[in-house]
């Protein structure tokens, strides 16, 4: 099975391409399917849930050419099939993100229930909910949500908590729902401000994205457009913690700065010097070691759950102790034992871990268990003594494009073994 191995040791430096986010580009692939004529996306990240996507939007009939380097249209004309099969939705929790635009363009969709993942239970009830409040008839048989909606119809609606896919998936469906739907308590992450934009980009009434009030005024139809993917603002701070951490100094390029005001905050509280300009931050440690820092993880505009395990990963190696309350998914410290491992010092009570810094990790084999887990345990081998191994790296491929050839671009000693 595919490794990696970093060995621990130089501080980062230079410059590193952001990618297209993966949590705006899986909702926006979904929403082509709105459409009644091709929808041209760009920005493409390289990822392993991309391709998942693209085969369920296959699956579902849609054309789907990939064009140039990043670029994917999707021919939604030909997508007549409303089945979203167990086999690909239980790769990929994203993939729930057809229910909406499936019952919105077709009356009705049979969506296999995602299930849970390594980070916790993560509980479909939000969506089901919010669109039963559009007036769709939901039951779930068989391990299927079915759904049915002759015309769905606008409707005030408020999340009893903030949920991104919930958000997105009614929001995909009252761009043609037969009047004005205004959501309360919505999510405000900066891919569901991406997912309206692309939305409006093919005619959609959107008002108010990225506040927790979203007005929806419902059009007949939605046409082909095009839509440029928001750079991965999680990818981003991945980096930029690399470089805190391994006391170096880099640029990420084709960022998008005013998505990370929390993450950005952290760094700076762990000593790094910051300084942004329109697309580009750069983050600078001067050889120092980072001091800890204290997180909550929130929605957004809080300290984001996405970023919890790599900031996890710098309060090992840091100054002082750090305390770490995850307050979005209730089993999100499965990086905890790895880091161990390689000698963290780590007390996990309930939600809360307290990490205590230590002057030196040393490398050792471990085993990724989901996505930023992985991240974690890559930033946390580029500072140990000697060599990491990181098994079951397949978690990284959903979410990282080419993350050992972006971090050897900035010296770090990385590769990946097959
Ligand atoms: C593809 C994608 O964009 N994934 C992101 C998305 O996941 P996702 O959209 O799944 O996360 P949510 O915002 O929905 O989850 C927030 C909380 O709500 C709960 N919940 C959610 C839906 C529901 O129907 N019922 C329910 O109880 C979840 O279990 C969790 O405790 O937002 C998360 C929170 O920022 C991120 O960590 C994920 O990277
Ligand atoms: C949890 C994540 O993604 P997903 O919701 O796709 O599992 C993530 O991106 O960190």
């Amino acid at each position: 099975m595919a490794r990696i191995i970093v060995q621990g040791g130089t501080p980062l430096q230079g410059e590193v391409t952001i990618s297209g986010a993966k949590n705006a580009v899986l909702p926006i692939l979904c929403a082509t399917l709105l459409a009644d004529a091709p929808v041209h996306v760009s920005n493409v990240p390289h990822l392993h849930d991309v391709v998942t996507t693209t085969r369920l939007l296959a699956e579902l009939g849609a054309g789907i050419v990939v064009d140039g380097d990043y670029g994917v249209t999707v021919d939604p004309t030909t997508a007549t099939r409303h089945v979203a099969p167990y086999e690909l939705v239980r790769t990929m929790r994203a993939s729930v993100l057809v229910l909406g635009p499936l019952l919105a363009r077709h009356g009705q969709a049979e969506v296999s229930l995602p299930g849970g993942c390594a980070i916790g239970s993560r509980p479909v009830d939000l969506h089901i909910r919010g669109l039963e409040a559009l007036g769709a008839r939901i039951s779930v048989e068989g391990g299927y949500i079915k759904a049915t909606a002759p015309r769905l119809r606008g409707a005030r609606h408020t999340f009893p908590i903030v949920s991104v896919g919930a958000t997105e998936n009614v929001l995909m469906a009252a761009t043609m729902a037969e009047g004005t739907t205004v959501l309360e308590n919505a999510a405000r992450e900066p891919e569901i401000v991406d997912l309206a934009r692309c939305l409006r980009a093919l005619g959609a009434r959107i008002h108010g994205e990225g506040t927790s009030r979203i007005e929806v005024e419902g059009v007949e139809r939605l046409h082909g457009g095009e839509h440029p993917v928001v750079p991965d603002r999680i990818e981003t701070g991945t980096f930029l913690v690399a470089a805190a951490m391994t006391g170096g100094r880099i640029t990420a390029c084709r960022a998008r700065p005013d998505t990370l005001d929390a993450v950005l905050a952290a760094l700076v509280e762990g000593g790094a010097e910051v300084h942004c300009e329109d697309d580009r931050i750069t983050v600078d440690m001067h050889g120092r070691r980072p001091r800890a820092v204290d997180i909550t993880t929130a929605p957004h505009p809080g300290f984001p759950t996405d970023m919890q395990a790599q900031f996890m990963a710098l309060n090992c190696i840091a100054e002082g102790t750090g305390i770490i309350n995850e307050t979005i998914f209730e089993n999100r410290f499965m990086h905890v034992n790895e880091l161990l491992r390689l000698g963290a010092d780590i007390r996990v009570d309930g939600p809360t871990a307290v990490v205590r810094g230590v002057e030196r990790l040393s490398g050792a084999p471990v085993m990724a268990t989901d996505l930023r887990a992985s991240a974690s345990l890559i930033l946390a081998g580029l500072v140990a003594e000697g060599e990491t191994s990181i098994d079951r790296i397949y978690h990284l491929d959903r979410g990282y494009e080419n993350i050992e050839e972006k971090l050897s671009g900035l010296g770090a000693k990385i590769r990946r073994v097959d």
